[in-house]
């Protein structure tokens, strides 16, 4: 293997390293992320449970990708701020909203797909 190659591939290992910080640091400090994440448990196990077609699975685990990256963009997004520009400030107030607003479209489209995947199951029980 060249040096090269090796090269590129612990640096590889160490970027996934600081991912996956980063996803740990979202998971300790932002209680949101924690209720996100219990409930998209509970719903990976309702999937199991009412065994979900391909097309359905797809459908949950793409808005659960989508609501977790944002959450976490929401959370990156408030510390540069508040590093930055700790004052109040309205402009700071508005991007902070839009950004929180970003996760709750996100949140309000997981719950609208999870009723059109499984009310029609629980109505059949
Ligand atoms: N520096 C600021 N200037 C003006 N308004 C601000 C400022 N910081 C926060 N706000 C307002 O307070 C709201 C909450 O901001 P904050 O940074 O406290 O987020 P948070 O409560 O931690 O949100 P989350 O629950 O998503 O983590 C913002 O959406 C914004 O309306």
């Amino acid at each position: 293997m060249s040096s090269d190659f090796k090269d590129r591939r612990r640096k590889t290992g160490i970027g996934f390293c600081f991912a996956w910080n980063g996803i740990k640091e979202v998971y300790q400090s932002e209680r949101n992320f924690r209720i996100h994440l219990s409930v998209a448990l509970l719903v990976i196990l309702a999937a199991f449970l009412f065994g979900l077609s391909k097309g359905e699975w797809m459908a949950i685990l793409l808005i659960m990708v989508i609501v977790f990256s944002l959450e976490m963009v929401n959370t990156a997004m408030e510390r540069l701020l508040d590093f930055y520009h700790p004052e109040q400030n309205p402009v700071i107030g508005s991007i902070k909203d839009i950004t929180a607003g970003a996760v709750l479209v996100a949140s309000i489209g997981s719950v609208i797909i999870g009723m059109i995947i499984f009310l029609p199951k629980l109505f059949m029980i």
